[in-house]
């Protein structure tokens, strides 16, 4: 048998994996990952994360007896050569059906048909095949709970198994390179603070939590001073360590308001992809055309306080730094953050969602967009703009120890020591606040108001 490439992309494990499986079933496998420019042109922080998923599968695969093999270039050249060397016929990859990839690989398959090999993308990096759950119409859902019924109506399909036996064939290749060097100094930081990487921590993390917390999911999951209320899971899953059905059939038979609000939460995940789907602007435009008219103030110093974490904003600086330091930032803080962007501090959505794209290591970019143009109102089934988030009510509702923001807002938090220096920031300052919320809430109702004037 000639033997089949798997190219590793979002995809960093070994269970659950259509591509591996197919790979498998053609003969010695050679696992293949390319730095190439859908990878380098993601944002720092994703990419880091994706480095030390990388790393770990590379060191799985060593103890299986096989390897990464690492390329450098765009795939519709390094494939077809790979091709050629290994005399493989068959590529076989998880697809991720974000438009960078997409374009990217159409370019690849069309190089390796004129090659005779054969590319071919399996599903499994979402619950169902991208753009599978349609209403009567044939149209993609707008609304949530429809899409979420339809979606578990059409059924959720199993794991696939590993194969039982692969015989690995890695080619000659340079080890894997830093995917992250301008993280700089914040990438020891994130090392102290981020989870452990791999699928066997992955799987770990959520047997854990099937263990006890998943019992209280529903009550705690917007507790923010009280750390373990949620998986922790969507590092793990936006690289791909672990699939979303292995989570779906572990949780599915349980009874119980906890693991039905996992579930639940797992098809806002599934919406998000399939809004992507159906329409690959997500990240850049309104999803509906009236925000076009909004008049969003520009990315100015309001924004970069913002980003900054010195709003003077207890809740929102202390969930900016958060992300900063761990690569993550709690739900219910990013919904905060995000309404105090788009509202008391009057900024395009697209400015925050960018910061989020090179700041999270669970960046994701169908629930990046769709989340975001929830808060801002622009997205489908999205959160009214009129429905202002007061930040101190929330942190008073959701963090009512304060254990939360003393963590995050405390100088010894990490914050310091991972923003770049040319910030100059001084631990000791005492911030006062960008804007009144009260003025923030008067003025961003004021542009909703003159939107609908201009309508
Ligand atoms: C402005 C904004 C931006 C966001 N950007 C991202 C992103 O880039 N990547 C990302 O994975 N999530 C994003 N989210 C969704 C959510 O905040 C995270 O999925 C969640 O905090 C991850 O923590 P967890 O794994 O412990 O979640 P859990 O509560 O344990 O939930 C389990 C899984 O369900 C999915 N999920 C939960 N909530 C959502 C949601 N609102 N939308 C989509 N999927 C969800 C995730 O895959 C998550 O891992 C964003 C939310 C907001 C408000």
């Amino acid at each position: 048998m000639r033997g089949a490439i798997w190219w590793v992309r979002r995809d960093a494990r070994l269970a659950d994996n259509a591509a591996l499986a197919a790979a498998a079933a053609a003969g010695p496998v050679t696992a293949v990952v390319l730095v190439e420019p859908v990878l380098t042109a993601q944002g720092a922080a994703t990419r880091w994360r994706l480095g030390r998923a990388l790393a770990t599968l590379d060191a799985d695969l060593r103890a299986r007896g096989g390897a990464l093999t690492v390329r450098t270039g765009a795939p519709d050249s390094v494939l077809p050569a790979l091709a050629a060397e290994l005399g493989a016929a068959e590529v076989h990859a998880l697809a991720w059906p974000e438009p960078r990839r997409i374009a990217a690989d159409e370019a690849a398959r069309a190089a390796l048909d004129r090659a005779g090999v054969r590319l071919v993308l399996h599903d499994g990096a979402t619950l169902l095949p991208p753009g599978a759950v349609r209403n009567a119409q044939g149209q993609p859902f707008k609304v949530q709970s429809a899409f979420a019924r339809a979606a578990r109506a059409l059924g959720v399909p199993p794991p696939v198994r590993m194969p039982a036996r692969i015989d690995w064939r890695p080619a000659p290749g340079k080890p894997l390179p830093d995917l992250a060097p301008d993280m700089n100094r914040g990438a020891t930081v994130l090392a102290a603070h981020a989870r452990p990487a791999g699928e066997a921590a992955a799987l770990a993390q959520l047997h854990a939590f099937l263990d006890g917390p998943v019992e209280d999911y529903a009550a705690s999951r917007d507790r923010i001073d009280r750390p373990g209320g949620t998986t922790g899971l969507s590092a793990a899953l936006a690289v791909g360590e672990i699939g979303p059905r292995t989570i779906w059939a572990a949780v599915a038979d349980r009874p119980g308001s906890g693991p039905q609000k996992l579930l639940s939460e797992l098809m806002w995940r599934e919406f998000a992809w399939s809004l992507l789907v159906a329409r690959p602007d997500l990240p850049t435009a309104n999803f509906r055309p009236e925000w076009d008219r909004f008049p969003w103030q520009g990315d100015g110093p309001e924004a970069e306080a913002w980003r900054r974490a010195v709003t003077g904003i207890p809740l929102v600086d202390a969930g900016l730094r958060e992300m900063f330091v761990t690569g993550t930032m709690h739900n219910r803080v990013r919904m905060v953050v995000a309404s105090v962007l788009c509202k008391h501090l009057l900024t395009d959505w697209r400015v925050g969602a960018a910061w989020f794209d090179d700041c999270l290591t669970d960046w994701d970019p169908a629930s990046n967009a769709m989340n975001w143009q929830w808060v801002a109102g622009s997205g489908p089934d999205a959160a009214p703009y009129f429905r202002v988030f007061n930040p101190d009510l929330q942190a008073q509702k959701f963090d009512p120890t304060g254990a939360y923001r003393s963590r995050w807002l405390s100088p010894g938090s990490g914050y310091f020591e991972a923003v770049p220096r040319s910030w100059r920031l001084d631990p000791s300052a005492r911030l006062r606040p960008v804007i009144g919320l009260a003025e923030g809430r008067a003025r961003a109702l004021a542009a909703l108001a003159q939107m609908g004037a201009a309508g």
